[in-house]
């Protein structure tokens, strides 16, 4: 198997990998780098935890040290935590190069932002947004003259999710010279290929892991049927199993809301188990804080939405929880990714309740792999439920009188500010934005109707009736009430 020398990298790049530990390309890297070093476009879509940050990190400093200037290249992500974490690695192999770089984030001091960029760093990594704000208030940068733009989760930043990207990318590709080379990576690149090729046209090269499942393999997935009343007694118990089992444990449990996510982490340590809370409506600082106490161990349980569910890797992480069944299979395969990175182990387990059946047969369908049943003792279950509902009905009343929906509001509306922007200009251009994203979906299901339709009628016209659905495989498990 080819090493890093022999796909084209210098000597002092292959030392650096040497030193960190990476002795052989992973397939992503032995795809992409060799195309990248040729000048070409790259879509790189590899399964979670397998090395991708590194197949674009490594080909652009190559270049870099042949031709060192600031600003060379620009990567965007869509989360800020995933920023630091990509500039990390750039700092840690290029170090020799003495490589300057600059992380542009939402929730960070913008004057301290725009004095760096004035700097001419090699790299930017950035947040759309933050660096839309950027392009739009400051001309003592500019980026007209990169020779990368690396769209790291390429798919989640041209996708219209809860934060829409599309108008800030706008105003970034509009920045950025034609002449360049662009690089996609994601996990779940597949699904959003039309949209992406259209921005990688430089005779682009597209690696693609071909396997038969789109999880890893060292992943044992796991659900577990609960009914949605008890759903925390279930939790609580999976967790004191897992602690009392081993030694050395690292647990992510997903949730769906900022609200869920900052209530079960009170709970959870009011059952004296060492958690800490990440998501949007926190503080930036308390955010890097929690992930930083999270890595180090000194917390073992962190509770998330879905800021954490894309690129964080944290090699120690051994299982992860979804708190609830993600009603997009994509968002599962980036959830579950968290754990057995790099060929590790790990386990994923995900809470499925009456409802969310559906939901899990379409993970099955698109991971090409059904999930096996976790069992655990009911019986233990149902001793704690009562002290489990208890529990979380106070830090209920807790939050509730600490004002979480309001703070919220408070919180957004100081950032705001801080940031430079009127809060009540931005209220309505989320408005106008929110009006426009229901049309295009409006448009989207219209069309979507009309091919069923067409379908349909072909199949009566052939004789044959459409399909039926299959039978729901999971047999809904019969309602408890709290005791
Ligand atoms: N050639 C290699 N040999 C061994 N380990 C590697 C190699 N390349 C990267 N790694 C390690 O693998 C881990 C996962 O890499 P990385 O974060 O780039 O994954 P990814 O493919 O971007 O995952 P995700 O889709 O979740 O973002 C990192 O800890 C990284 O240091």
């Amino acid at each position: 198997m080819a090493g890093f020398a022999e796909l084209g990298l210098s000597s002092w790049l292959v030392e650096q990998c040497r030193q960190l530990g990476l002795k052989q390309p992973t397939p992503v890297q032995l795809g992409c780098i060799p195309a990248i070093l040729e000048g070409r476009d790259c879509l790189g879509c590899a399964k979670t935890g397998s090395g991708k940050t590194a197949a674009f990190v490594l080909p652009i400093l190559q270049k870099l040290s042949e031709d060192p200037y600031g600003i060379f290249c620009l990567v965007l992500t869509p989360t800020r935590e995933l920023a630091y974490q990509i500039a990390e690695q750039f700092r840690v192999l290029g170090k020799p190069l003495g490589l300057k770089d600059c992380i542009i984030v939402g929730g960070m001091d913008m004057m301290a932002q725009a004095l760096e960029l004035s700097r001419k760093p090699h790299v930017v990594i950035a947040t759309p947004g933050r660096l839309a704000d950027h392009l739009r208030s400051s001309s003592t940068f500019s980026i007209k003259k990169i020779r990368f733009l690396v769209l790291d989760e390429a798919d989640r930043l041209l996708e219209q999710g809860c934060t829409d990207f599309t108008v800030d990318l706008e105003a970034i590709l509009a920045a950025v010279p034609a002449r360049r080379q662009t690089l996609l990576f994601s996990a779940t690149l597949t699904d959003t290929l039309r949209e992406l090729q259209g921005l990688a046209t430089n005779k682009p090269f597209f690696w693609e892991a071909q396997a038969p499942v789109r999880t890893v393999e060292q992943l044992d997935q796991r659900y577990l049927l609960v009914p949605e009343k008890v759903k925390d007694a279930y939790l609580v118990h999976l967790i004191q199993n897992f602690q009392d089992e081993h030694q050395d444990w690292s647990i992510i449990i997903f949730t769906n809301t900022c609200k869920t996510c900052q209530i079960l982490c009170m709970m959870l340590r009011k059952f004296g188990f060492p958690a800490v809370a990440l998501h949007s409506t926190m503080r930036q600082k308390e955010r890097f804080a929690a992930l930083a106490k999270f890595k180090s161990s000194i917390y073992r349980i962190l509770i998330a939405t879905d800021v954490a569910s894309r690129g964080l890797d944290i090699p120690t992480v051994q299982v992860v929880i979804n708190h609830n069944t993600p009603g997009l299979p994509k968002i599962y395969i980036h959830r579950v990714g968290r754990t057995a990175r790099a060929g590790r182990q790990g386990q994923a387990i995900t809470l499925v309740t009456q409802y969310d059946i559906h939901l899990v047969h379409a993970i099955e369908e698109q991971i090409k792999k059904k999930l096996e049943e976790f069992s655990v003792q009911e019986a233990d279950v149902l001793q704690i439920l009562t002290q489990v509902n208890v529990v979380r009905r106070e830090c209920e009343i807790k939050l509730e009188a600490a004002n979480f929906g309001e703070k919220k509001e408070i919180n957004k509306r100081k950032q705001l500010i801080l940031e430079g922007k009127d809060p009540d200009l931005e209220a309505k251009r989320k408005a106008e934005l929110a009006k426009i994203k229901q049309k295009n979906r409006r448009f989207k299901e219209k069309v979507e109707q009309a091919l069923q339709r067409q379908k349909a009628s072909r199949a009566d016209h052939r004789g044959r009736p459409p399909r039926a659905r299959p039978e729901a495989r999971l047999a809904p498990a019969p309602t408890q009430g709290p005791a």
